[in-house]
């Protein structure tokens, strides 16, 4: 198992919790959505999974061991988070950029392919130009492309497709597949049921900061009709 998620609650202040009781599995090759309204509590747990929040309860595990404050540096490697709006170093250039990245992340940056991506994704004029200059979707394309080359087992996205257009949308979803092909998983959220039909296997619907639904995406029904049923419900 990629990620083990038990009984999870987070907070901002103690009186009130954000996540409550979540608990769920990520398996290898696999593609999962969190999905939920605003404010249900998505980028709190995304933070969580990331030790970007630290203040929660429960456990999680990451490639089988169990994430404790002395193991959070060693098991970043594990994971790769793209927020959604990417930090990035403005002053560099994406391949600068992906370099130092894979540098501390202690991965050998694969050039061929880094040409790949950038082919796939028509970034190949972008690559040596400042980030400050680049425009929102080339922004993400950066960042997903960096995610996409540094192969940690789990990737974590907080609504990739912003700024993407619709010809790099289509080529985030074969490249997500083929990455989860190799024995990675993905996880990201979204408020788009479109994602989560084109290229998710399973969703977990998150409620006011509970895990209310566990979906296996079904190609002959909609993810809309599912997600409006289990949240008219409350
Ligand atoms: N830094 C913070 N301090 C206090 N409360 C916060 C903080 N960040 C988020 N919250 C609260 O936590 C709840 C969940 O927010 P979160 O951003 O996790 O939701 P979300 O599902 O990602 O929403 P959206 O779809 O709008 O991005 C909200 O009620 C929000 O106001």
């Amino acid at each position: 198992m990629i990620l083990e998620v038990n009984h999870v609650n987070g907070w901002y202040t103690k009186d009130k919790h954000i996540i409550e009781d979540v608990h769920f599995q990520v398996e290898a090759g696999k593609i999962y959505a969190l999905l939920g309204t605003n404010g249900a509590g998505k980028t709190t747990l995304l933070h969580i999974l990331t030790s970007i929040h630290s203040q929660y309860s429960g456990e999680i595990y990451v490639c089988g061991e169990k994430l404790t404050p002395d193991n959070i540096v060693r098991l970043k490697q594990q994971r790769y988070f793209i927020p959604d709006h990417p930090d990035l170093f403005d002053e560099m250039s994406p391949l600068a950029f992906m370099e130092f990245v894979h540098g501390l992340y202690g991965k050998t940056f694969d050039i061929q392919r880094f040409q790949q991506l950038c082919g796939a994704f028509a970034f190949e004029t972008y690559v040596h130009q400042k980030i400050s200059t680049l425009s929102l979707g080339n922004r993400q394309k950066t960042a997903l492309i960096n995610g996409l080359l540094l192969q940690c087992p789990l990737l974590i996205m907080d609504e990739p497709l912003v700024g993407l257009d619709v010809v790099a949308i289509e080529t985030f979803y074969q490249e997500l597949r083929a990455y989860v092909a190799q024995g990675n998983s993905a996880l990201l959220s979204t408020h788009l049921f479109q994602v989560v039909d084109s290229v998710c296997d399973e969703a977990f619907i998150l409620h006011q900061g509970k895990i209310k639904d566990h979906v296996v995406v079904n190609k002959q029904r909609s993810m809309k009709e599912t997600f409006f049923r289990v949240i008219e419900h409350e």
